[in-house]
């Protein structure tokens, strides 16, 4: 099917099908797996409450204080789709100091500049057995992650799932359940025991994870794709849906990803999909995967945050500056969104 392929799991799917046809037994054998997140925003409490749900042990630790003491405050998070159907969902969390068990797993979703001063708070309960999951978006959150874990103990990837938080201990989970999949990867090794693990816990979670084999080519593939989406939706004050019905908006998303792509060929990564198939990839996730999301750089935006947009299109251009290259579409985005994150100031008078 079309869209499959293009959203790059073809390679896949037999890895995928084994994950699948073990689920049933690791339910029986596998005890739950004990899961800490670090970053309780919109991401971190989407992945923990499903994996929750899934029957997994998941405490949450955060340093943004309003929302650790509103969530202990209430013993839980609200939780929306889309923005309707509020439910309560209990969950556990405090700040990384407090926190001193061993989690099998830590999945990171902090924004990509807060990484290294998180994990140098969470670095106590992280142990040698510990595999440390980061899907956070642009280049650069597994990197850092590599400063206090081996690569070879740490998962990357990519989520094509949208969240929004609302505020303090309100998170909103955009698009309908079981929709959106996620990527991972191991940074460094061949897909191991472990990361099946995961991924049967995430297919449990209804995530639909695909077991990719070659890192800078999963993280860059989603990189592009958040190169025009966030970017372009963040500037004009957008949701995805309104990006694409711009007549021109397949052909924005042709020139950005063609420049982004010279520097990728040019550095030789093995991209998830083509040029092209990105092309319509961006165009079929912003008309109907997610019409209705403001992307997370539009959230920093507009609660006056910086955004990761030196991760995202500011990496493009490093890469092209590398070999050599000019990438002046994705310099001038880099500008124009530190431009509009200097002049909020200007707005608050
Ligand atoms: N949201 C989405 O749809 C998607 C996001 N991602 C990626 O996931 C990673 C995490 O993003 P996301 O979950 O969206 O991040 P959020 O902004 O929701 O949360 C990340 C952290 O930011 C701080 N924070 C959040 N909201 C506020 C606020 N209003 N005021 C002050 N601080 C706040 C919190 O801690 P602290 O202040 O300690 O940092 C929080 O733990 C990023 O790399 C993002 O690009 C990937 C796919 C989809
Ligand atoms: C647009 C989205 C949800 C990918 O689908 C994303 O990565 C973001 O909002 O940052």
């Amino acid at each position: 099917m079309g869209l499959f392929v293009l959203l790059g799991e073809v390679n896949d799917v037999q890895i995928r099908k084994e994950a699948w046809e073990t689920e049933g037994e690791q339910k029986k054998e596998t005890k739950r797996m004990k899961i800490v997140v670090i970053g309780a925003g919109a991401m971190g409490l989407r992945y923990g409450v499903l994996l929750q749900e899934a029957g997994n042990d998941v405490h949450f630790v955060d340093t943004w204080e309003p929302n650790v003491e509103e969530i202990r405050k209430n013993g839980g998070v609200h939780v929306w789709r889309d923005g309707k159907d509020e439910r309560f969902v209990k969950v556990s969390i405090s700040y990384p100091e407090d926190y001193h068990e061993t989690p099998e797993l830590a999945i990171v979703f902090v924004k990509d500049m807060h990484t290294v001063e998180t994990m140098e708070r969470c670095q106590h309960f992280i142990s040698e057995q510990t595999y440390v999951l980061t899907n956070q978006n642009g280049f650069g959150g597994a990197e850092y992650i590599a400063r206090f874990v081996p690569r070879t103990h740490i998962i990357a990837g990519t989520a094509m799932i949208a969240t929004v938080m609302k505020g303090p201990g309100k998170v909103d989970f955009i698009g309908k359940r079981g929709g959106g999949h996620v990527h991972i990867v191991r940074v460094e090794g061949e897909p191991n025991d472990f990361i099946y693990k995961v991924a049967a816990e995430m297919e449990k979670a209804l995530m639909h994870p695909t077991v990719q084999k070659d890192y800078m080519g999963t993280v860059w593939t989603k990189l592009v794709f958040n190169s025009v989406v966030n970017t372009l939706c963040t500037l004009m004050n957008i949701k995805m849906g309104q990006f694409a019905a711009y007549k021109n908006a397949k052909e924005m998303s042709r020139k950005l990803i063609y420049e982004a792509y010279e520097a990728i060929d040019a550095e030789g990564f093995k991209m998830e999909v083509t040029r092209d198939e990105l092309v319509e990839q961006v165009m079929y996730v912003s008309e109907v995967g997610n019409p209705l999301h403001y992307p997370s750089m539009h959230q920093d935006m507009s609660t006056n945050r910086p955004t990761e947009v030196d991760y995202i299109n500011g990496a493009i251009v490093r890469l092209a500056e590398k070999h050599g290259l000019e990438a002046p579409y994705h310099s001038m985005l880099v500008d124009l969104v530190h431009l509009k994150e200097e002049s909020r100031k200007y707005n608050e008078e």
